[in-house]
């Protein structure tokens, strides 16, 4: 029976690639720079203290694979673990460092295209572009229109937002248009429909995604973003190892999380929506007991990046590492005889970088199951040679991109 789990804990970086210089992110290291700070007990919070925590990880070789991608073993973890597992670290070939361009490239196709990006960080988006979307969905007009974090523009505009009913319009270094809106004064169904208009208005922008971010809360400093965002993806421009194993084998691929919305409902079979580490990890579980042959359980932590990395949040980030650690043997004794468990990453986001983007880093590639030999897979050029052995292990016909290390 052939299945593969994949886990994408959504920015988890493990040290800056060579070409970061050209995204001005030479040095960052999501892991290393976490766990520095907790080594130094500068990440105590309610919830965690003292040196980073990870034995589980750690034994399937995540503190090697940043190692061999940095050059420095993360501060605190155990470097004389016994390792069970396959571990490396991988480049990114695609020419950005968002969610879609990391996640279609993990399934076998990177974007070489250039996305579009809204580079201005006030007036940031076209004037003819607003003048389309106000009349086609009758706003009263908009606010924001911006670079900006997604917590931060709540408190400058929310309460504006509540009283006026104008959206709030903002992106960021990636190729986004986000949309903020009341759940209850503006309403999540009109929401949506306003994020349709902006996607099919976007056509000539080449723009990645449309964000619906949905909040609640009575004024400033009580906002908070809700489960409901949506993310309304573009189509990926080629067949996924997702796809072929739905149309080659006619097999199964299970989202949990917002895999569906990244991949734009392309090869996926079955969506779950969960929220919060937590219940994406109960959802895991449980999609992981029903799965029969040919499936891909396929899920994506999106907290780690949302809630702690771009919120440049260290602790935060540590405890949320440390919690989906000491559940990972949950899952690992679910594995059967020929089960690959895949344990990855889209990008980094460093919570101790400048900004609140994400960071041009190399992602852990970690796997492992009954059958997998334990040892490094060492530097892996593409994230795509992920997908290419999903395909070799699926005997689904080949990816253009990637080599199988398996
Ligand atoms: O600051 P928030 O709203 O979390 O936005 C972040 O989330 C978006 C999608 O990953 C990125 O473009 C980044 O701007
Ligand atoms: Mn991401
Ligand atoms: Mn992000």
């Amino acid at each position: 029976m052939k299945r593969s789990i994949i886990l994408v804990l959504d920015s988890f970086g493990i040290g800056a690639t060579e070409d970061a210089v050209d995204f001005g992110d030479v040095g960052s290291n999501t892991l290393g720079h976490i766990a520095e700070r907790c080594a130094r007990g500068e990440a105590d919070n309610g919830e965690r203290s003292g040196p980073l925590h990870l034995p589980n990880l750690t034994k399937l070789g995540l503190g090697k694979a940043c190692e061999e991608s940095s050059g420095t073993f993360p501060a605190g973890l155990d470097a004389g673990a016994e390792i069970t597992g396959a571990y490396g670290h991988a480049k990114e070939l695609s020419s950005g460092k968002d969610t879609p361009s990391g996640h279609w490239e993990i399934a076998g196709v990177p974007v070489l295209f250039d996305w579009g990006y809204f580079t201005e960080h006030s007036n940031s988006f076209p004037k003819a572009l607003l003048d389309r979307i106000v009349e086609r969905a009758n706003l009263p007009g908009y606010l924001g229109d911006c670079h900006a974090s997604g917590t931060q523009v709540l408190d400058d505009l929310g309460e504006e937002h509540m009283k006026t009913g104008k959206p709030i319009f903002y992106t960021s270094a990636d190729s986004v248009f986000q949309i903020a809106c009341h759940e209850e004064t503006y309403g999540l169904d009109n929401l949506l429909e306003l994020c349709q208009i902006v996607r099919e208005e976007l056509e000539e922008y080449n723009i990645g995604r449309v964000i619906a971010r949905p909040f609640i809360g009575p004024g400033k400093g009580q906002f908070e973003r809700t489960g409901n965002r949506r993310d309304l993806s573009v189509e990926p421009p080629s067949a996924t190892v997702l796809q072929k194993l739905v149309d080659e084998k006619n097999g199964e691929v299970v989202s949990i999380g917002k895999i569906s919305d990244i991949y734009a409902g392309c090869g996926i079979t079955k969506k779950v929506k969960a929220t919060g580490i937590p219940a994406l990890f109960d959802a895991t579980l449980a999609e992981i007991k029903q799965a029969g042959d040919n499936t891909i359980v396929f899920t994506n932590f999106v907290d780690f990046d949302s809630a702690y990395g771009h919120r440049r949040d260290v602790a935060g980030y540590a405890a949320a590492l440390e919690y989906f650690d000491k559940r990972l043997p949950e899952i690992l004794e679910l594995l059967a005889e020929d089960d690959v468990l895949i344990l990855t990453a889209d990008h980094g986001c460093d919570p101790t970088w400048e900004g609140t983007d994400h960071t041009r880093e190399h992602i852990p590639v970690l796997v492992t199951g009954p059958k997998i030999k334990a040892g490094s897979l060492g530097r892996r050029e593409t994230f795509a040679d992920i997908g290419q052995s999903l395909a070799e292990y699926f005997g689904t016909s080949d990816m253009d991109y990637g080599k199988s290390f398996l």
